[in-house]
Order: C-alpha cells, then structure tokens, then sequence
C-alpha cells in the first residue's frame, strides 16, 4: 500500500478513538499530520497544558490502531504540551522538568557545527571510530533529521530490527552501534519531520533505542542552532558538545551563535575542531598550509574554548567517507586516522 494510501487509512480509524471533552482523534484540530515511511508511523497530539495525562488512554489506543495496521513499522505518537507560564522555544514544544540521563549510556558527546557541509558527521562517525579504538564501548545517533548521512558513511542498509516491545534494536557497523532517522525514510523524505514531530522522533530515537552499555554515544546534531538542539539539551544531559569548523568559518558569527545557545544552556563546551585544516598532496605526501597556520587556535582562544585539533583535506577521506569505510576503520594507522585518533584522546581526558 502506498505511504498516503495508509497514511489516511490511519487517520479514518482514529475516528474509534474518542478523545477528552467529546469527540475523536481524527476530527481533533491538535492531531498532527501522520508520517509513514518504509519502517515508521509518526504523528503527534497536540493538547493544553495540563492536560497530557488525560490524553494518555488515547495516545495508547491511537498507537495500537496504527500499529495493527502498520505491520513491522515502528509506531511513534506522541504528545505534545505547551505550558503557557514557561519561556517557549522553537515551535512551541514543551519545556521539560528536568535533564535525564539515557539507559545504559555513560556520557554523551555531541558534534555540532556553525553551518552546514564542514565535515560534522565524517568528523563525527571518525571520532566514534577513534573512541571505539581506545577501546570503549561507543554508539553513534544521527541527530541531523534533515540531512542524515550515518547511514551512507558507515555503509549501513535497511533498517534498524524493532523487538517485540517496540525498541530498536541499533546497527552494528565496524563495532559501533548506529542509529538514524535516515535509515527509516526513503530518499527525499526527511524535510516532513517538522517542529515537535521532529524533536519527539529524535527523542524516540535516543530513548527507545536499546543501546546496551555504552561508554560514550556520539551524537551528530544538525547544523546551528535549532529546535533539535534546545529539546536534546533540554531533556537529556550532554556531557559536552565538540564544534566543528572549517578554516573559512571560523571567523563567522554562526560558531559563536552555537557557543552562546550551549552556554545559556549550561552545556559544556569540549572544543574546536579544525576540519580540511591543511592540505596533504596525494603524489608526495607534502602538507601545505593553505589557509595559514594558528588560525583555528586563535579562533578558539577568542571563543573561550580548547582548540582540540586539525583534520586534513585529504580526497581520502571524501573518497572512504563516500565508499562508507570511514578512515578510521579503513586504514586505523594512516595519517588522517591518527588525526582523529588524537583527538579522541584529548576528548577522553576532557569527559572523564
Ligand atoms: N577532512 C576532509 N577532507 C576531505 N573531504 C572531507 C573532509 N571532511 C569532510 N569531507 C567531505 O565533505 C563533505 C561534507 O562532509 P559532511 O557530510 O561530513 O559535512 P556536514 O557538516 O555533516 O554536512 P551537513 O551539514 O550537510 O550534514 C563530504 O563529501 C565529506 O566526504
């Protein structure tokens, strides 16, 4: 059946489901459009503040009827509450009590980035790699709803196996467990996942996941400063967030938007890392400054924050990052690998 066929076939049931105050879910205003790709259903449920718990019986029916008919998807509804006496961000999404940790995992390292295309997930998935080289136990959750691409950088297909109970059972990919929007969207898809649906997925995502003990998960944020961010950070402790950046960028005001949100946000910051930093000529191996040197230390001395280390432009990375065999994997003792290597390094003395 086509993705809208039940799509509708889906809200058409929701006409059982009756909601408080009278009526039904699939004539209520606050019912969210319902997303269906090849491995999920997601929808969200709008209501007032105060009234979460009494829309929880609706919730759980909602979720069976789209379960039943949604075959091995996985199921995400959610609800949504704006509390009117708290500051709102984003589109409106609820500010929670509390940060909490996430089941089984020790700390989590987030690697953020100004703007888009710096290399944020390669130097996301190598860090992972380079962790898991130290000998930890590492995950890595593609947080970048609007353009994941874990799944093409550590080579994975398909999608995650859901238990019986509805948690994901995560990838495996050369020892890290993965987890990504992308890989339960067809091509194209991503842009729906929106405001509260969006958070909600991510938050499924890191929580409905079943991790096992892990040391550190990684996570990779979409680029800036977004509705994603403030509803991680607000709900989840992040021991610290890795910023990357070009040498092109790094005298841009986007790295310092990013700092100042983790700031208010009581998020530490670990560090910069300098991404295609230097050249590395493929024939003779020769390095070349070409965007000069120290740059990327002075930036993160103007920032306030630790300079962590520089990654090369070497074709590579963009070559074993494209083929998904990151560099870490491919080739652990070449010289970019060693690049990251240290730099995961100076991260496991920074987050104890
Ligand atoms: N050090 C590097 N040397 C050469 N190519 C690189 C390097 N780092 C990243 N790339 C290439 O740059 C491109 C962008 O990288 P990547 O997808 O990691 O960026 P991003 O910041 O996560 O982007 P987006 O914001 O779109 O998610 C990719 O083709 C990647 O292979």
């Amino acid at each position: 059946m086509a993705d809208t066929d039940l799509s509708a076939q889906i809200k058409a049931a929701l006409a059982e489901v009756e909601i408080p105050g009278g009526g039904d879910l699939a004539g209520y205003g606050g019912l969210s459009e319902i997303i269906v790709t090849p491995g999920a259903i997601a929808f969200a449920i709008a209501v007032a503040s105060g009234m979460e718990a009494a829309f929880g019986p609706a919730r759980e029916q909602a979720q069976s009827i789209a379960q039943r008919l949604g075959g091995s998807r996985k199921v995400m509804v959610s609800i949504t509450a704006e509390k009117s006496n708290s500051p709102k961000f984003g589109h409106g999404s609820a500010v929670p009590a509390g940060k909490t940790r996430v089941n089984g995992v020790k700390r989590i390292i987030a690697v953020g980035s100004g703007k888009g295309g710096v290399g944020k997930s390669t130097t996301a998935v190598n860090i992972a790699l380079a962790l898991a080289a130290e000998g930890l136990a590492v995950g890595i959750l593609d947080a970048d709803l609007y353009g994941p691409s874990i799944p093409k950088l550590l080579g994975i297909e398909g999608k995650p196996a859901v238990r019986d109970d509805g948690i994901f059972t995560p990838h495996d990919a050369f020892g890290l467990k993965a987890m990504s929007i992308g890989s339960m969207l067809i091509p194209g898809q991503a842009v729906v996942w929106r405001g509260p649906m969006a958070t909600s997925g991510l938050r499924q995502l890191l929580r409905e996941t079943d991790w096992g003990a892990l040391d550190v998960l990684i996570i990779d944020l979409p680029p800036g400063t977004g509705d994603i961010h403030i509803a991680l950070f607000q709900q989840t402790i992040v021991d610290g967030v890795v910023i990357v950046s070009t040498p092109q960028d790094l005298a841009l005001i986007d790295a310092q938007k990013a700092i100042d949100m983790l700031r208010r946000m009581r998020v530490p910051v670990l560090g910069l890392v300098e991404n295609m930093s230097y050249f590395i000529a493929p024939d003779t191996g020769i390095r070349y400054d070409i965007f000069g040197t120290g740059g990327a230390e002075q930036a993160a001395a103007r920032l306030d924050m630790p300079f962590l280390g520089a990654i090369p432009l070497v074709m590579s990375i963009r070559a074993e990052s494209d083929a998904g065999t990151p560099p870490v994997a491919a080739r652990p003792e070449g010289p970019e690998a060693l690049a990251y290597r240290a730099i995961a390094r100076t991260l496991v003395t920074r987050v104890p």
